[in-house]
């Protein structure tokens, strides 16, 4: 049986996000609903989730001493990584140490925080079909790799970055120092190492949204979104559609892909099934080909379409299955999303052009409220539905467009 409590008193049900940014905003807000206590952590203040939640507390999530610290004295029943950049070694000490439970599991947090857990995980232990790929330290290691079979065209990452930050594209050898510049300056937290990886030259690339919640005989059971299909400029999402069709062939390797990597995350310390939660499988498409890119062990940027496309969005997914209630993945109606970036460096910004926006036919908007504008800095989405997915998609752009950002 599942008992909630009432929030602010001793008996409430506690939940703590570790990043509060537009992803985790909506998190709280579905927990909220829920009757939930919540607190929103950052490396800022009034980060978007702030704003929404009971409390709101900014540390370093990446210093050891300061996470642990403040997950001692908040006891909250629930950790939710949000971000990557979070010292996962102490969430997996506190798990081991009965002090917390972790969304979906410390060990899922750890993993996918940096490219090389999750990529030789997939790769080598699960035996999955990915981009090939080195990892290298320094300058010359990257060129003896290209030499030594990746080529070109290739892609260098950070290992520890999200968003497209720091990643670039090498298309012949006069980009290589560029590239590797360019991940040195882009990483999350300071770290020499990189993933170099193949180009894959896919027809499309989706993500999979796939939901490990408890079913009615108390298992935990593995549920499927429809694919989102999504188009990324320079590493990062600017549009998203739900569904995206697919040849039934690819879908079956697709769900394959994403119920392999899921059900490893989800083990818990002792092997069993225990992780709960919504995840986000990356795969490029060839035809009947999947490769398996990354995961997020919780809501996908390009899964904000699921805001207008269903029944219950990825953000409620992720709460419900967290707190061990029953989900639906169906699909509501087709529909996209596009992004809305700052377009400008600065403070307390404004948007103008948000009723123009919305007199899209069956648009919507969400403006996170970030405190401060970079240039690509994400800083809103629209939201479209029609049943024609090609007609949502154009709509949520012609949104998006027409919501202009300034300087105050
Ligand atoms: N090996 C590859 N071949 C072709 N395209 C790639 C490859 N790796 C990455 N890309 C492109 O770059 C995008 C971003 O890559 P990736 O997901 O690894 O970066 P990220 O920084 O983790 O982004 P996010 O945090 O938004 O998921 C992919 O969605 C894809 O469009
Ligand atoms: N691809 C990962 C992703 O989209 N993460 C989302 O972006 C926020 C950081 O945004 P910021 O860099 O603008 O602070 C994170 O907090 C999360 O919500
Ligand atoms: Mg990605």
């Amino acid at each position: 049986m599942t008992t909630f409590g009432t929030p602010n008193t001793p008996q409430a049900t506690k939940v703590m996000l570790l990043g509060s940014g537009e992803l985790g905003k909506e998190v709280l807000i579905a927990l909220q609903r829920l009757g939930v206590e919540t607190i929103a952590v950052d490396r800022y203040e009034n980060a978007p989730g702030q704003q929404v939640a009971h409390h709101a507390r900014t540390i370093t999530m990446s210093d050891p001493a300061q996470l642990k610290a403040l997950i001692e004295k908040e006891k909250p029943d629930w950790v939710v990584p949000e971000i990557e950049a979070i010292a996962t070694p102490m969430l997996q000490e506190l798990e081991a140490a009965g002090v917390v439970k972790v969304v979906p599991t410390a060990r899922a947090a750890r993993l996918t925080m940096d490219r090389e857990g999750i990529r030789r995980l997939a790769a080598e232990t699960l035996g999955l079909a990915t981009s090939p790929y080195k990892f290298c330290d320094s300058l010359a290691e990257l060129q003896a790799a290209i030499d030594a079979g990746i080529g070109y065209p290739c892609i260098v990452k950070p290992v520890m970055s999200s968003s497209g930050k720091g990643q670039s594209k090498i298309d012949g050898p006069a980009d290589v120092q560029k590239a590797w510049d360019y991940a040195m300056a882009g990483g999350r937290v300071s770290h020499g190492r990189i993933i170099v990886e193949g180009f894959i030259d896919f027809d499309y690339e989706i993500t999979l949204l796939t939901v490990r919640a408890r079913g009615a005989d108390g298992s935990i059971q593995t549920q499927f979104c429809d694919p989102v299909g999504h188009v990324q400029v320079s590493g990062d999402y600017v549009e998203s559609w739900q569904p995206h069709p697919m040849h039934p062939k690819a879908l079956e390797r697709a769900q394959h892909i994403a119920k392999t990597v899921t059900d490893n995350l989800g083990q818990g310390l002792d092997g069993k099934p225990a992780g709960m939660g919504l995840f986000g499988v990356e795969l490029f498409v060839k035809g009947e080909d999947v490769w398996f890119s990354e995961v997020s062990p919780r809501p996908h940027d390009t899964g904000m379409v699921t805001m207008i496309t269903q029944w219950q969005n990825e953000f409620e997914l992720h709460a419900r299955a967290i707190l061990g209630l029953p989900v639906n993945t169906a699909l509501k109606s087709p529909g996209a999303s596009a992004v809305i970036y700052g377009g400008v460096e600065a403070h307390g910004i404004v948007f103008d052009g948000v009723a123009d926006a919305l007199q899209v036919p069956n648009t919507d908007i969400r403006l996170f409220g970030k405190p401060e504008s970079f240039t690509k800095r994400r800083m809103g989405v629209a939201l479209a539905f029609d049943a024609d997915v090609e007609v949502a998609r154009t709509n949520a752009k012609l949104a998006a467009s027409r919501v202009k950002p300034r300087k105050a």
